[in-house]
């Protein structure tokens, strides 16, 4: 058995306390750091993945910090952090590097993504190629030109295997039917078989991606020489194995940790089971279901440091798991604001919006980027707010003037980021090299650049190009010649000379609106901010407003909204599949975000009777 350092107090105390009137403020942090050290220094153990769960504002990420700075490992060995996102890992790094110790970030140590990781220390040094072929690892089919057609790409499919124990890379099916094709059955046909294909070329190529690189890596480990191998220089580079945000592992990840465990790698996961939100990523079909049996964790953090104690009780409301209220130990805890309950009707979204405008302004909440909106899905937002679109828009000159806000919005973040990175990069080499026909990497590589002086050329070729608010037609003139001047006559290279299209009705428009939603008029949102619920994973915010609308768009979203507010306002998941508990889960994570103001805005009809759901659980609820 493992050794658990200073373990916290049961539950039922805990509770007590923060029930309590006089509850001691000092008590509760003193317990909330000790259960925290206890994550820091909890061991790894042989033959099993050690599992921590921690609920949100636990400081999960302070603890993985805490843990990689101050427990080293055996000599020449290292620590690997594993997150699931870009961002997620760039943070870490930052905050070894912030903590003035850079080296953390390096050799012998790793810190990246699940899917990097797999790549660099599992697939690659042990995978043998066909002559002539080598392998090449895509963070996402979409960073391939040929793997995109038309708005579509080999990302939009789930495959199936060529061979039960195979790789994914035949018989493509539509992850979801992209709204222009559902009612075209020849051309959702052609984009199938288009997938199929283009998927089979790319992978005798030897490009390989997401779901395929999961296979290999299954398949790899479960040939008896072969796995022991991988497992054995893993075991010896690496003293341990941290995943971070592990609710985030689909069943395929989990059985590849499991035959990892299996073979002596040590292994810690970090994560909160309430906060898994990416039922989507099961996706082959004979994966086990979501909810995997789990053992009980080694560890649980329970204590809060973000959110009032009010917020902590209404996310017990939202939890499938049932857990405990967690216990509010941040600075927020004592604030006794109800959670607010704003009924919507005929007349829009936009009173919700202003009821809570209103209330964050009465807190002295004024920083627009500490107002969140968030619903699940960008629609939503769309139809409440006027701002950036969420994906490029397809017109090459809207798409770089769309990138071009994305890149300068410092608070834009997350996929939307990662996709406005490739959309500059691509507009950047086509102008620059030309010869749009392989990704990244090999791009630069075919015209001897090195990926620093790429970001640096990108970078400055940002910063120059002119104010978004310019007239359309004058924007895209000034951007080809800021591009000419910079990369031909400085580089030497031009391979683009033309004005990017603007057509005449757009080019006097502010050349930003060719990337904005549309906005009806008098209507004034600069004082908040927007997004979905999953691009605001692991951040917080003063204050969020959940818009939960009444879907009047179709009898799939309709069914989707009734499931969750018949769930939640009953206390318990009215549907046997996990549909009702993800969309739990994902309204879970969004009430978590908030650090003083929650709000939620619901159809009219459910107000009375949530509104008594919640009081009966102790939660204080204002309806507006
Ligand atoms: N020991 C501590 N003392 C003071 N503040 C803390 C402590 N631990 C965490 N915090 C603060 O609590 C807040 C929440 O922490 P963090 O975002 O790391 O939580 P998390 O566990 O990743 O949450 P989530 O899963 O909801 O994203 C942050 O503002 C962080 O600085």
């Amino acid at each position: 058995m493992h050794e658990v350092i200073a373990a916290p107090p049961p539950v039922r105390d805990l509770q007590a306390l923060v029930r309590h009137p006089a509850a001691d403020l000092e008590q509760l942090r003193e317990q909330a750091r000790a259960a925290q050290q206890s994550a820091v220094g909890l061991p790894c153990a042989p033959g099993r993945i050690v599992r921590i769960e921690a609920c949100p504002g636990a400081g999960k990420t302070r603890a993985i910090i805490h843990r990689h700075l101050n427990h080293p490992l055996g000599p020449r060995q290292g620590r690997a952090v594993v997150s699931f996102t870009r961002a997620a890992s760039a943070e870490i790094a930052r905050r070894c590097v912030e903590e003035g110790r850079p080296e953390l970030a390096d050799y012998p140590h790793f810190v990246g993504t699940f899917d990097s990781f797999l790549w660099t220390h599992v697939v690659r040094p042990h995978i043998t190629s066909p002559a002539g072929q080598k392998w090449r690892r895509l963070e996402s089919w979409d960073d391939h030109p040929m793997a995109r057609n038309s708005g579509i790409s080999l990302g939009d499919f789930h495959f199936q295997r060529d061979d039960p124990g195979g790789v994914r890379v035949v018989a493509p099916r539509w992850k979801k039917v992209p709204y222009a094709l559902k009612s075209d059955a020849d051309r959702q046909r052609y984009f199938l078989h288009w997938a199929e294909t283009q998927m089979a070329a790319l992978w005798r190529e030897g490009f390989i991606a997401g779901e395929q690189l999961r296979d290999v890596s299954f398949r790899m480990l479960g040939q008896p020489e072969r796995g022991m191998r991988i497992a054995s220089m893993l075991a010896s580079r690496f003293g341990e194995i941290v995943i971070d945000e592990s609710q985030d592992l689909s069943s395929e990840d989990h059985s590849i940790l499991a035959q990892l465990a299996a073979r002596n790698v040590p292994l810690l996961t970090v994560g909160d089971p309430d906060q898994s939100i990416y039922g989507f990523r099961e996706t082959s079909t004979d994966a086990e279901p979501h909810a995997m049996a789990m053992p009980a964790a080694d560890l649980r953090l329970r204590h809060n440091w973000r959110s009032t104690q009010i917020i902590c009780d209404l996310a017990r409301t939202l939890r499938p798991s049932g857990e405990a209220a967690d216990v509010a130990v941040g600075d927020h805890r004592d604030d006794a604001g109800p959670v607010l309950l704003v009924g919507l009707a005929k007349d829009g979204m936009r009173p919700a919006l202003r009821k809570f405008e209103a209330e964050a302004d009465r807190l002295e909440i004024r920083e627009p980027a500490q107002r969140m909106v968030l619903a699940y899905k960008h629609a939503t937002l769309a139809a409440a707010q006027a701002n950036l679109k969420e994906d490029p828009p397809s017109a090459q000159l809207d798409a770089l003037v769309w990138a071009t806000a994305v890149l300068r919005d410092p608070g834009a973040q997350g996929k939307r980021r990662e996709k406005a990175e490739r959309v500059f990069s691509e507009c950047v080499r086509h102008h620059w090299l030309g010869d749009m026909d392989v990704p990244e990497r090999e791009h630069l590589d075919r015209h001897d650049i090195s990926a620093l002086e790429f970001r640096l050329v990108t970078q400055f070729v940002l910063n120059s190009l002119p104010d978004l608010h310019l007239p359309a037609g004058e924007w895209s003139r000034t951007a080809v010649q800021v591009m000419r001047e910079h990369l031909f006559e400085k580089l030497g290279r031009f391979s683009t000379a033309r004005a990017l299209p603007c057509p005449k009705e757009k080019k006097s428009k502010a050349a930003v609106l060719l990337a904005s939603k549309g906005r009806k008029p008098g209507e004034r949102t600069d004082g908040l901010r927007s997004n979905t619920i999953h691009g605001v994973k692991g951040e917080q915010f003063e204050a969020v407003l959940v818009l939960v609308p009444p879907a009047e768009k179709s009898v799939e979203e309709r069914q989707r909204t009734d499931i969750f507010m018949e769930s939640w306002t009953s206390g318990q998941c009215v549907e046997p599949t996990d549909r009702a508990a993800e969309a739990m889960r994902v309204h879970y994570v969004a009430a978590t975000r908030a650090r003083r103001l929650l709000a939620f805005a619901v159809d009219q009809q459910y107000v009375p009777r949530l509104a008594a759901h919640l009081r009966a659980n102790h939660v204080p609820v204002s309806e507006l």
